[in-house]
């Protein structure tokens, strides 16, 4: 998918550090490729009962500008830079063997469900949206729900909720740990579905609970949400990517199931600045990317990033990062913290972003 770019784009070169400037890269403005534009070839998401169904998640599908309160321009810029830092880095691709069965299974399933919840990460919603999600579930009734709401800042959940609130869609914002937004879930669950059994009486047939499946990207916090729904830890949750291998249907009351599901992602991640961020937010297995190649796009983007800056940095580990790559930044730290251990020093630059120790934030900031 190519991005037309807007003339700031043009006149402006990415501030691409050397380290990430691959041997022979050259900027091509017309061919470029962000990850706000590829997410757009995921369709729709729509909530039954609004209007206008077909939402372009990201409409502008050759915008690359992002909105929100601060910092517009920024993020645009961040957005090119990163598409040029992932080209000199080992790409990031993930899809083990129980992914392939899950997908196959969750298809199958589909025709089950009365209702389908899927689940991103609220740090990165475009990232953790899957491009096939539209076709699979046609015209099934679906709620959108952003997870881990705790992990972004109020400015990054107000620009989220206003873009999904001009595009008529309804989106429920979550906390699987502690289990905010749980309940507004399940009641919206039961609600949508409700002419299922208006559908079943008519027939004389008796009412059935609501089915409800639970999809997403790995890690993005499925099971959590429903352990924390259910008030009990049916479900297997952890912190790290594919810890549930197999779908599971469980109870919620009488009047609705859930089905837990394994993580899916694209066989192939095409779009390596999504891919990127799921690295950087736990979302894809270890073994898929090179901890340290992360840890230093993750420096450059917190750089550059409104509500963190070289000054979080500098405040957590006493090294200046406005005025270093990604790369020397973790090699400094490893020799300051680690004994030159580059391999610890970015597990700990990626732990602390984690954590929120730079504050919490948003990783994405949604299409204009
Ligand atoms: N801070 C925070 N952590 C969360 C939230 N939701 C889930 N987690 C944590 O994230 C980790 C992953 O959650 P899971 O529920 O296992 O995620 P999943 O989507 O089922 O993961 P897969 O098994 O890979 O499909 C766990 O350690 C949870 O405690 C949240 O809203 N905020």
């Amino acid at each position: 998918m190519t991005a037309q770019l807007s003339v700031s784009w043009l006149s402006k070169a990415p501030t691409v550090p050397e380290r990430f400037v691959p041997s022979g890269a050259r900027i091509c403005p017309t061919t470029l490729t962000t990850s706000a534009t590829l997410s757009s070839q995921s369709p729709t998401i729509q909530i039954v009962g609004v209007k206008s169904p077909s939402w372009q998640e990201n409409g502008c599908a050759n915008s690359n500008t992002f909105h929100g309160d601060q910092g517009e321009s920024t993020w645009a810029d961040l957005d090119t830079d990163l598409y040029y830092w992932t080209k000199a880095i080992r790409p990031v691709q993930w899809f083990p063997g129980h992914i392939a069965k899950a997908e196959k299974e969750l298809k199958e399933q589909l025709k089950l469900m009365d209702v389908v919840i899927e689940v991103r990460d609220a740090r990165i919603p475009m990232s953790t949206s899957h491009p096939q999600m539209d076709l699979w579930l046609g015209n099934k009734k679906r709620i959108l729900v952003l997870n881990r709401e705790d992990m972004i800042s109020t400015a990054d959940r107000n620009a989220w909720a206003a873009y999904y609130a001009r595009q008529g869609i309804k989106v429920v914002f979550s906390n699987g740990q502690l289990g905010m937004g749980t309940m507004k879930l399940g009641r919206l669950a039961k609600t949508l579905a409700v002419d299922v059994n208006v559908k079943r009486r008519a027939k004389g047939l008796l009412a059935r609970p609501v089915r409800a499946g639970i999809v997403g990207y790995p890690n993005v916090g499925k099971s959590s949400l429903i352990n924390r729904l259910l008030k009990r830890k049916m479900c297997p949750a952890a912190p790290r990517p594919g810890v549930t291998r197999e779908l599971r249907w469980v109870r919620f009351g009488k009047d609705l199931e859930l089905l837990d599901s394994p993580g899916i992602l694209p066989m192939r991640l095409s779009d390596q600045s999504a891919a990127i961020k799921l690295a950087i937010c736990d979302d894809i297995g270890e073994r898929s990317y090179d901890v340290a190649d992360v840890a230093a796009i993750l420096v450059q983007m917190l750089t550059r990033l409104p509500l963190v800056g070289a000054d979080a940095l500098h405040k957590r580990y006493r090294i200046d990062a406005d005025v270093l790559s990604g790369t020397t930044f973790v090699e400094k730290l490893a020799l300051s913290l680690f004994n030159g251990d580059v391999h610890q020093a970015a597990f700990r630059i990626l732990a602390d972003f984690r954590k929120g120790k730079f504050g919490w934030t948003a990783l994405e900031r949604p299409p204009r």
